[in-house]
Parts: structure tokens; C-alpha cells; sequence
């Protein structure tokens, strides 16, 4: 069941719905997404599209017939395929449609990160209707979310959304990949995002779709960690959205968390990629995990990767090897590789100076933890 009071909803369409037949825009599924968003818009709720399909859209212009594109060319197909979309949304609708082209740099850059809050705030403020891609063109792998399940879930996340709704080819998470298992069956709620529950996830199974089933309870672990309600549906059906207007669930939810990680900590944990990894000893561990301290340099036994002051880094256990928590590191790793295992008191005289005023290195405000020991 919805929530009855919600009033921000991140919508994402698959690939498989913008073009079905991968030979341009199809009509066929959209118009009922597309009423479904001027009924919301009637009621006062701000829609947020998350839509893919620039390469599937774009494929037909292009002479080749293999099923693996090379990336030069997926980056022409999503170029041209990105206009055909936009047109093709924006003449379903009489108010203006706004195209919001990111990357994962954009969002894990602070200041790009607030710049794309503040846009997106100011297009809902004067309704018009974000459309939100990967800047497929430009992306590289280092810069690429990769898949629209994630990306719509970092962009509810920045939204500060009550519900992302992911309309796929499915009508939700089933105990097995139901193209495959005749015998697989349909999984209504999801309280608790386990590893069992990503067992279940099988890739995508049809030709244009990107990550399959994984890809949206990833989508869904990062949406409800910050409160937001998540609901796999299938697009294919005009009578889904009907069931969504009434409040009701016509796929699978994922509730959101009741205590929302905080937005900071939820960025760390959930934008973030990891550029290194600190080592540290038991100890430590247990400084971290049983009394919620911060990262000090005496703990430190080994420093791996290359990083920045700033960047986001992965705490190991030097013993178990488990990975502990994942935090923003305030020294890089050649400053780290000085100071591991020196008490606070040495970092200056290490150093030669203190980098930023602070002994910490990392602070628990930027740190998460990653499993209860
Ligand atoms: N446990 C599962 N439950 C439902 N679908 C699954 C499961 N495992 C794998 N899948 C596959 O995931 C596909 C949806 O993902 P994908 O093709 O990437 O779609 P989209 O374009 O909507 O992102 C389904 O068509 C289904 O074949
Ligand atoms: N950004 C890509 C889509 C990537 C993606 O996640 O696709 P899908 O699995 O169909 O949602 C595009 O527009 O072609």
C-alpha cells in the first residue's frame, strides 16, 4: 500500500517501454505513463521522470546489426536517440519539459550535487517536468552510474522524494527470473533488503535492458535507506497506474526506512565510489563499531589505492579482511602512509603540518558503518 500523503514521486522507465521494437520512440506504452503523470501533476504531486531509452531509440539510425554496439558508437546512438525522447515526451504533455542530462561525477561532487538539487527544486517549483538521463555521450566508466534503476534512486535521493516507482518489463521482484522459471512467484512486499533478497535477482533478459532485477533492488536499497517507499511495476499495463492513483500496489514495495539515514551519511554510503582502503587493527574495530568513534591514525595498519583529502574510502579489518565501514578520508594516502600508526599527537610533526585542523581521520559524522559486528 502507498502512502496516502505522497507528494514526490520519482517515476523511471525502462528502455524496453521507450522502444520496445528498438526502431525508434513507440507510442505504445507511453501514453498511459504519460496520462498517469498529468493525473499526478492534477493532484499535486510533483513527477520527477527518470527516463532511458536514448540508445534504444537511437539503434535504427545507425547500420549495425550486432547485438554488442562498440561504446564510440552507443555514445552517437544515445546523441541522437536523447532528442527523439525528449520530442516524444514533450508532445505528450502542455507543460514544458525540462532535459537534466548527469553523470556520477555530478553527483558526487558536493557543489554539482547541490546545483542539481537546487535546478530540479526550481523546475518542480515552476512545473515543469524534469526529465533526468545519463549523459550517455560524455560518460565514462570512471564518471557512469551505469544503469537508470541506480541513477533514479540517487536523484530521489536528492529530491528528498516519498516514493520511486521503477516501471519495468516485470510487475515486480519474483523468487525467481520469471522469463526463465515458470514456477517463479511474484514477492508483493520487501520489509528488509537482505543478501537472500539479492539472490533472487537474475540480468536483464530482454535485448535493450541494462542490469536486470540487481540493479533495481540496488536501486531500492539506496532509495529506502533514506525513507523513500520503492515500488517495481510493470509499465506494459495500463491498469498499473490505475492501481498506483488508488493508493494500491500493483507490483512489488520496498518500504522505506522509518529512521532515514541522514542526508550526508546517506551520500557517503550511497553516491560515493570508494577510491582506497585503510587497514586498520582490532582495536580500531572495535573503536569504530562498539562505541561510534571516529578514525584515528594509530589504528591505521596498511593504506591501499590512491586518494585525495576528500575522497571516500573503504575500512578494513586487517585481520578478518572484512570490510567495516565506508567514510571520507580528510588526509590522502601518501599522507596516511606517514602517519598509520602514530598517536594524533604526531600527525603535525609527522606532517610538517596539520592538513586541516583536525585529528580525526575520519570523522564519524562522514563515516558509516557497513555491517553490525
Ligand atoms: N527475480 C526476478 N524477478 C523479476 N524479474 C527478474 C528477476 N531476475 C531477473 N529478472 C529479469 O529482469 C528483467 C527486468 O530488467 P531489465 O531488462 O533491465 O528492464 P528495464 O529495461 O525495465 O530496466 C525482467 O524482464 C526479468 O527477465
Ligand atoms: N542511459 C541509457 C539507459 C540505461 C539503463 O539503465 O537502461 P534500462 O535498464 O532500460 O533502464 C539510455 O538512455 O539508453
Amino acid at each position: 500500500m502507498l502512502k496516502p500523503s505522497w507528494r514526490r514521486v520519482v517515476l523511471k522507465v525502462g528502455s524496453a517501454l521507450i522502444a520496445p521494437d528498438q526502431d525508434g520512440c513507440s507510442e505504445r506504452y507511453l501514453r498511459p505513463i504519460a496520462e498517469f503523470i498529468q493525473q499526478c501533476r492534477q493532484l499535486n504531486r510533483e513527477v520527477i521522470l527518470v527516463s532511458s531509452g536514448s540508445v534504444a531509440a537511437g539503434r535504427h539510425h545507425f547500420q549495425f546489426q550486432h547485438q554488442r554496439v562498440p561504446i564510440a558508437l552507443k555514445r552517437a546512438m544515445a546523441a541522437v536517440g536523447q532528442t527523439e525522447m525528449m520530442n516524444f515526451w514533450s508532445r505528450c504533455f502542455d507543460f514544458p519539459c525540462a532535459q537534466v542530462l548527469l553523470t556520477h561525477g555530478d553527483l558526487s561532487d558536493r557543489v554539482r550535487h547541490i546545483n542539481v538539487k537546487n535546478t530540479l527544486k526550481r523546475l518542480l517549483d515552476h512545473g515543469v517536468l524534469p526529465i533526468v538521463n545519463e549523459n550517455d555521450t560524455i560518460a565514462t566508466d570512471e564518471l557512469k552510474v551505469g544503469d537508470n534503476d541506480n541513477l533514479a534512486a540517487m536523484v530521489a535521493s536528492v529530491v528528498q522524494a516519498d516514493a520511486l516507482i521503477i516501471c519495468s518489463d516485470v510487475n515486480g521482484l519474483y523468487t525467481a527470473d520469471p522469463n526463465k522459471d515458470p514456477a517463479a512467484k511474484l514477492i508483493p512486499e520487501v520489509r528488509q533488503i537482505t543478501p537472500e533478497i539479492y539472490a533472487l535477482a537474475g540480468g536483464a533478459s530482454s535485448r535493450v535492458g541494462t542490469g536486470g532485477m540487481r540493479t533495481k533492488i540496488e536501486a531500492a536499497e539506496k532509495a529506502t535507506a533514506q525513507g523513500v517507499d520503492t515500488l517495481i511495476v510493470d509499465g506494459h499495463q495500463a491498469a498499473t497506474f490505475q492501481c498506483l492513483l488508488a493508493g494500491n500496489n500493483p507490483g512489488t514495495i520496498f518500504y522505506g526506512q522509518k529512521i532515514p539515514l541522514p542526508a550526508k551519511k546517506h551520500w557517503v554510503r550511497h553516491t560515493l565510489r570508494a577510491k582506497g582502503e585503510i587497514w586498520v587493527d582490532d582495536g580500531c574495530v572495535d573503536a569504530l563499531c562498539q562505541h561510534g568513534a571516529s578514525l584515528l591514525s594509530s589504528g591505521i595498519v596498511r593504506v591501499t589505492g590512491d586518494f585525495a583529502p576528500g575522497d571516500a574510502v573503504i575500512v578494513r579489518c586487517s585481520v578478518s579482511k572484512r570490510s567495516i565501514a565506508k567514510g571520507v578520508s580528510r588526509f590522502s594516502a601518501s599522507q596516511l602512509f606517514s602517519i598509520k600508526g602514530q598517536h594524533s599527537e604526531k600527525i603535525a610533526s609527522c606532517l610538517g603540518f596539520c592538513p586541516n585542523g583536525s585529528n580525526a581521520v575520519i570523522h564519524r559524522s562522514e563515516m558509516m558503518l557497513l555491517e553490525k559486528l
